[in-house]
């Protein structure tokens, strides 16, 4: 196994915008990457050129020190050695659990006891080695994913793509699949590089998490990294739960603002200063608000709307100068409600 290396990949399908360009990015072996993005910002694109089924207009795909393609010349997907696991599974309904996963063994000429064990071990890396002379019919969706995931996995492949594997299952299902796809990422160590739009799944699975915008990446990170320090409105506004506010510029260089330096921003804002203003995002974990702030200090802040999430409410929050600000609290406020709030870290974008 080696690094999957693109450079300055582009494709251009001559529709005037180009799908994909300058998008370079280095995958680490055994890494688990999620290629997060807006619907149309060319994620299925950049995952079918690594595969072979688009030849880039532009730059790049290398494993290791060997090219898979570049604008001149394209290896043809069955050279690469990966495997490509899409939303609908396409399972042979007429065969067995282990016949579907055997099925890239017989096409490639494998048999006998090789066959066998190549089959028993993908089924047991899916947990569905007591499933393998069931039919598909038989199975739970969450069960034909997962045979779906063997069947790619039994051909032992540098690299597995995955389209949106979850998108068609329910919310339960796809915690639990969700559970699966980590697991066999660390028993399989293959790489891996999984396309979605949810920011959940994407936080939830990848070891890096990259953000693609109008076919362009924006950033690519550990999820812990990204979350924290997200670089740019669309980045911030993509992960996590968060405000974007507007606020005059703070003194100094620094991107990690705590209370002292928000402070006299947000009193600024308040009295409407014009001048150089910047994006902040202010987390609602990071706001404190209620009987934590002392009598005259903080901001005021009134509640716009409140949602109830089971174990804390989640507000809206309107600020004097019409600013959205989002919290949790952990007591029951109501619409209207007016209240004093600090911010204890934010990000300048
Ligand atoms: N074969 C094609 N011919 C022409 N245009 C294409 C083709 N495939 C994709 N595009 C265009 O390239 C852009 C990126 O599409 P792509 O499918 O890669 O986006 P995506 O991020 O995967 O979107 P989604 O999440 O909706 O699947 C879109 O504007 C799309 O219309």
């Amino acid at each position: 196994m080696a690094r999957l290396i693109l450079n300055q990949l582009g494709k251009d399908f001559g529709s005037g915008r180009a799908a994909v360009s300058g998008f370079s990015l280095e995958v680490r072996e055994g890494g688990f990457l999620a290629l997060l993005g807006p619907s149309g910002c060319g994620k299925t694109t950049v995952l079918r050129m690594i595969a072979g089924f688009e030849t880039p207009s532009d730059g790049s795909i290398h494993l290791g020190e060997r090219l898979l393609a570049d604008a001149a010349q394209s290896l043809p997907p069955e050279k690469r050695n990966m495997a490509m696991v899409f939303q609908s599974y396409a399972l042979w309904p007429h065969m067995s659990v282990a016949d579907n996963v055997g099925y890239p063994l017989k096409v490639r000429g494998i048999s006998g006891e090789a066959y066998r064990t190549k089959v028993g071990d993908a089924l047991g890396t899916v947990r569905l080695a007591d499933y393998a002379k069931r039919r598909p019919a038989d199975l739970s969706g969450g069960q034909r994913q997962r045979v779906a995931l063997a069947r790619c996995l039994v051909t032992s492949p540098d690299v597995v793509l995955l389209d949106e594997p979850l998108a068609n299952l329910d919310r339960h299902l796809k915690q639990e699949m969700e559970e699966t796809f980590r697991e066999f990422h660390q028993r399989s160590g293959a790489t891996m590089i999984y396309v979605t739009h949810d920011q959940s799944e994407a936080m939830a699975l990848a070891t890096d998490v990259a953000v693609m915008s109008e076919g362009r990446l924006l950033q690519v990170a550990p999820p812990a990294e990204i979350y924290a320090r997200p670089e740019g409105r669309v980045v911030g506004g993509l992960i996590g739960r968060g405000a974007i506010m507007t606020l005059p510029r703070p003194f100094g260089d620094g991107r990690a603002l705590d209370w002292p330096a928000l402070e006299p921003m947000f009193a600024a804002a308040a009295g409407a200063a014009s001048g150089d203003r910047v994006d902040v995002l202010v987390r609602p974990e990071d706001v404190v608000s209620g009987e934590n702030i002392a009598a005259g200090e903080g901001i005021a802040a009134t509640v716009e709307s409140v949602l109830f999430e089971g174990e804390r409410y989640a507000l809206k929050l309107v600020l004097a100068d019409s600013q959205v600000l989002r919290a949790y609290t952990r007591f029951p406020v109501r619409t209207g409600d007016s209240l004093r709030l600090s911010v204890r870290a934010a990000w300048r974008l």
